[in-house]
């Protein structure tokens, strides 16, 4: 397993070791103790699974509020995505800042993002899967979302993306108000 830092320093690629072998390969995607000592202890309690079927699709910004807040562990199963975190903890040095990764099922990447940030994804082929591990359960009346270009993010767009009513709808990034505290949670 492979961790690297992001320009925001909390938001790490977790590249996990495939041994390769004439059927294909084998992963261990997710293992707790490694993860541990790696420093992460998280108990992550849901796994989400979404299929996009078009280029282009963005869902996002969304996060949760305390205290259904939620660090997430995300890797594409089928295709490539252009994932994204961006930083909304009041008062951190890096507030507003975002972090983009390209995660493929060829590559294997993953990106741990952690509470306190926005989430949100744009596919970079048909028939995208994204699956992930959620630190926190689904919370509707704890959901929130920031509209896609609100925050200066350099999409990796060709023309208006495929989007839910509920994330067209979103507010922007100036008139969010966040409800992390820095060091959140
Ligand atoms: C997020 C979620 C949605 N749902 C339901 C609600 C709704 O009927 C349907 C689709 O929900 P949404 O439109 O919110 O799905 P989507 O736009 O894919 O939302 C997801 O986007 C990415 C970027 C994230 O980071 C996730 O946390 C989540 O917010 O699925 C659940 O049952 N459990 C869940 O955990």
């Amino acid at each position: 397993m492979e961790i690297e830092q992001t320009d925001l320093p909390d938001v790490l690629i977790i590249t996990p070791q495939r041994h390769g072998d004439s059927r294909g390969f084998f992963s261990e995607s997710w293992n707790r103790g490694r993860m541990r000592e790696a420093g992460l202890d998280i108990d992550f309690v849901q796994d989400n699974h979404s299929l996009s079927a078009k280029k282009g699709t963005l869902r996002g910004l969304h996060y949760q509020s305390p205290p259904d807040a939620q660090a997430k562990l995300v890797r594409c199963g089928r295709g490539a995505l252009f994932d994204v975190a961006v930083d909304i903890r009041k008062g951190s040095p890096t507030y507003g800042e975002w972090v983009g990764v390209e995660l493929s099922f060829e590559n294997g990447r993953q990106l741990f993002i952690p509470e306190g940030f926005l989430h949100g994804f744009v596919t970079l082929t048909d028939d995208c899967e994204i699956i992930y591990k959620c630190s926190d359960y689904y919370a509707p009346e704890s959901d929130g979302a920031v509209r896609w270009d609100s925050c200066g993010i350099d999409w990796p767009l060709e023309g208006t993306p495929v989007l839910s009513d509920k994330d067209a709808e979103a507010i922007s990034f100036d008139a969010f108000q966040t409800p992390f505290q820095e060091n959140a949670p």
